[in-house]
């Protein structure tokens, strides 16, 4: 059994990994040892329904080097930390990440195997050690859209996102569930009378909202009842990095000969943990509704097509639908004014799951046989 190395097990895309992987025992083939960066010497969890001795020290790259296989969801600090370090000690092992740090790195492979396991199986047999998840809106439009990727009819992509405040971390949901609970009691007595007024309650809230006394430590500005138009650094060309990653990554993934235009707009909203994103997708030619349904519901077994329905979408393509589902369903497709190769579509997907942790935990369970 091959000895595995968890760092950031207990964080919020960690504790959703180990909750897969005990759903589908995958602790049964392997032999885990636990890290961390605050709490090594304290007993390690009993993650597999075995005692797992005590939480070894994170940062020790000896501990580390007797590793067949390490996999983190520390964050990218502790990966540009400690991956140069332990590479340059001599370590052979495989290296599977959440952050994004390593992933546009030549010897690193973007892992999402129901969409490029071709690219995994190739990258395994040339010897590449580094396996590292993709962004999240990344990996969720792949998983949805990935018939239409797999059978070379995407011209180009344009996307705007509904990302869900997960993203940013723990303390960013609690941070908009914090800003809602305010908001709501600021106007509770108010709303509990029918005849009140609703401008008069919209304009406390609004009044509330920008009065500076909201939390916002984390998002920088309110966000419920409110978006955030910008994600991640902003970059020299005026991209937010969240949109750089869309084209860049995705034609890692898919080890694209020819690049395939994706751009867009990246927006936070007030979801949890639901990335939605809206498509306009040129296709390379004009194909039928009913042969592009066939072609995206053939792809995986967990995108499913939401037939564009006003019910059906109000009901299935949903942040409260998807969430902590495995689900990645697909819907609003209809062919737009613009002509008969302009397609539109709606996503939705669990940015916790196959946005983060799914992916690194299928890869563990082909390394580990
Ligand atoms: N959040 C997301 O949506 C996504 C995140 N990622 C990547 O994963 C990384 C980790 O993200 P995320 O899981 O959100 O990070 P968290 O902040 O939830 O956890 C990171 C680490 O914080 C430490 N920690 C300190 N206090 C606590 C506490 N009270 N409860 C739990 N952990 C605590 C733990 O390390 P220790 O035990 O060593 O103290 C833990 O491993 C990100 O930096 C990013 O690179 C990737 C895709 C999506
Ligand atoms: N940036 C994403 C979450 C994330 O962690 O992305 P990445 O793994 O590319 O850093 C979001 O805020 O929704």
């Amino acid at each position: 059994m091959k000895n595995v190395g968890f760092i950031g097990w207990r964080g919020m895309v960690g504790s959703v990994l180990m909750s897969r992987m005990s759903e589908e025992r995958d602790f049964d083939a392997i032999n885990p040892v636990f890290f961390s960066t605050s709490q090594h010497g304290q007993p390690a969890p009993a993650f597999g329904g075995r005692q797992n001795g005590v939480l070894q020290d994170a940062s020790d790259i000896e501990a580390l080097r007797a590793l067949d296989i390490i996999i983190t969801c520390q964050g990218g600090d502790y990966t540009s930390d400690i991956y140069p370090k332990l590479r340059a000690s001599g370590w052979q092992g495989y290296w599977i990440d959440a952050a994004s740090t390593l992933r546009m790195e030549d010897d690193a492979i973007i892992i999402l195997d129901p969409v490029n396991q071709n690219v995994i199986q190739r990258g395994l047999e040339n010897g590449i050690k580094t396996f590292v998840g993709g962004n999240c809106t990344v990996s969720l439009m792949l998983m949805s859209l990935g018939g239409l990727f797999a059978h070379d009819l995407v011209e180009w992509a344009s996307v705007a996102t509904y990302q869900a405040a997960s993203g940013g971390g723990a303390r960013h949901m609690r941070e908009l569930l914090t800003q809602m609970g305010m908001l709501h009691g600021h106007v509770a007595k108010e709303l509990q009378n029918p005849a009140s007024a609703i401008l008069d309650i919209e304009r406390k809230v609004t009044e509330l909202t920008r009065s500076g006394t909201l939390p916002s430590d984390n998002f920088g500005v309110p966000l419920a009842g409110s978006l955030i138009p910008w994600i991640d650094k902003q970059l020299d060309n005026g991209q937010s990095r969240e949109e750089w990653k869309g084209q860049a990554e995705t034609n890692k993934i898919l080890s694209t000969s020819a690049t395939i235009p994706v751009d867009g707009l990246c927006v936070r909203v007030g979801a949890l943990r639901c990335h939605s994103q809206a498509f306009t997708l040129k296709l390379k030619k004009d194909i039928s509704l009913p042969e592009i349904e066939s072609l995206l519901a053939s792809h995986n077994e967990w995108v499913k097509v939401v037939p564009n329905d006003r019910e059906l979408s109000m009901r299935e393509l949903t942040p409260a639908a998807v969430t902590g589902t495995l689900t990645t369903p697909v819907g609003r497709l209809r062919k737009l004014n613009m002509g008969p190769q302009y397609l539109s579509a709606f996503t939705v997907g669990d940015q916790l799951l196959w946005g983060a942790a799914e992916p690194l935990r299928r890869m563990l369970r082909q390394l580990a046989g």
